[in-house]
């Protein structure tokens, strides 16, 4: 028999992404910055290091570079990662219905998860989802998102009943959309060859999330299994195979490769400006390119990827350099994850 509440109450849903500054301004970036960079599941040094450090010289030199490149991003509606994921709280509602109140937040700057959450309090829900949109878990993303939830709610008098969709990496309705955004790349031009460009981390990283040592960076993430479920290695690997398994491609006709590292520790390897340069000479001159570590254009996907990427293998003796669209509002990523909310 159903309980009271959950007869009564609706169920509230908290989609939340990384965060963007509020502006392309210095200044702007210079606050988004600190916030990222001094989260200890991202910079995982301790803390009387890390804020000198991060706050004091990173940050400082970083934030008029990284302007520049937010610049290029901006459009007349803001930032991509911020617009594409209110569209995205909208749509999910109007498909979830009146059963379920869908909030957004940002891990970095604003909407604040903090907000989300209150606004899902005020709407006296019964439980909370929540997604984090990634679909890849790793502890710098999904970790920061949970221990922040937590951290909030923790603080409630009233503290709800919460689940976590902690990674969707394998979701059939997650890969079928990426999958028909490709084809529809691959029926305007023919691609010699495929890249899954996933955002990197630190193999530290990788290796402090290991179950047991499971993972050495190996042939150990070439099944995806029960020990290497949370391994963001193994499942970057996992969606690749997935998508390329319906996009009818073979192992030789694609490459998994990583992106946008920071500082001098090794981070998931091979790095994609390194393997882009290899690729003319190896005869490949039509690139088709996937960031599968994103539901959204950022500027990760659409100025690196989409631009200074396109740009080195131009230079490099490429031909053709197409980045595909990320899943951003588009309709089957919307019943993806109305479906993932309604499963859970
Ligand atoms: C896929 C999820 C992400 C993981 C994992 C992640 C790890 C990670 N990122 C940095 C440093 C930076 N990332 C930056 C931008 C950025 N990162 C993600 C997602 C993940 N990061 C997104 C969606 C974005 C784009 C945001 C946007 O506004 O469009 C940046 C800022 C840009 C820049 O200055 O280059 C930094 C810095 C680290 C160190 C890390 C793991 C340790
Ligand atoms: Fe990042
Ligand atoms: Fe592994």
């Amino acid at each position: 028999m159903a309980s009271p509440a959950s007869s009564l109450g609706r169920i509230g849903v908290l989609l939340v992404n990384l965060g963007t500054p509020d502006s392309p301004q210095t200044s702007d970036v210079r606050r988004y910055l600190n916030e990222f960079l001094t989260d200890g599941r991202v910079i995982d040094i301790p803390a009387a290091v890390r804020y000198p450090l991060f706050q004091g010289i990173v940050v400082p030199l970083r934030a008029p570079k990284s302007a520049k490149v937010y610049q290029q991003l901006w459009t007349e509606r803001g930032s991509p990662l911020l617009y594409h994921g209110l569209d995205l709280k909208r749509l999910v509602q109007e498909q979830l219905g009146e059963q379920y109140v869908v909030a957004f937040g940002m891990r970095y700057q604003k909407p604040s998860i903090e907000s989300a959450l209150e606004e899902l309090r005020d709407a006296a829900v019964d439980r909370i989802i929540v997604l984090p949109l990634f679909p890849q878990y790793a502890a710098a993303s999904t970790g920061s998102v949970q221990q922040k939830v937590m951290e909030i709610v923790s603080k409630w008098w009233v503290v709800p009943s919460i689940s976590f969709i902690s990674t969707f990496t394998n979701d059939p309705g997650f890969i079928n959309t990426i999958a028909t955004l490709g084809k529809e790349e691959m029926a305007k031009h023919k691609y010699d060859h495929i890249v899954f460009s996933y955002h990197g981390i630190p193999e530290r990283h990788v290796l402090k999330g290991s179950y047991k040592g499971y993972c050495q960076l190996g042939s150990c993430c070439d099944t995806y299994n029960e020990k290497n479920r949370y391994c963001y290695r193994a499942q970057c690997y996992e969606t690749s195979r997935l998508v390329a398994k319906e996009l009818g491609i073979s192992k030789d006709q694609y490459t998994v490769s990583f992106q946008s590292r920071l500082g001098r520790d090794p981070w998931l390897q091979p790095y994609t400006d390194f393997v882009l340069k290899d690729f003319p000479a190896k005869g490949i001159q039509n690139v088709l390119a996937f960031s599968p570590a994103f539901v959204a254009d950022c500027l990760e996907t659409t100025v690196e990827v989409g631009f200074e990427f396109k740009e080195m293998f131009e230079a490099a003796g490429g031909s053709h350099w197409q980045l595909v669209p990320s899943l951003n509002s588009h309709p089957l990523w919307v019943q993806a994850v109305t479906d993932m909310v309604r499963n859970n």
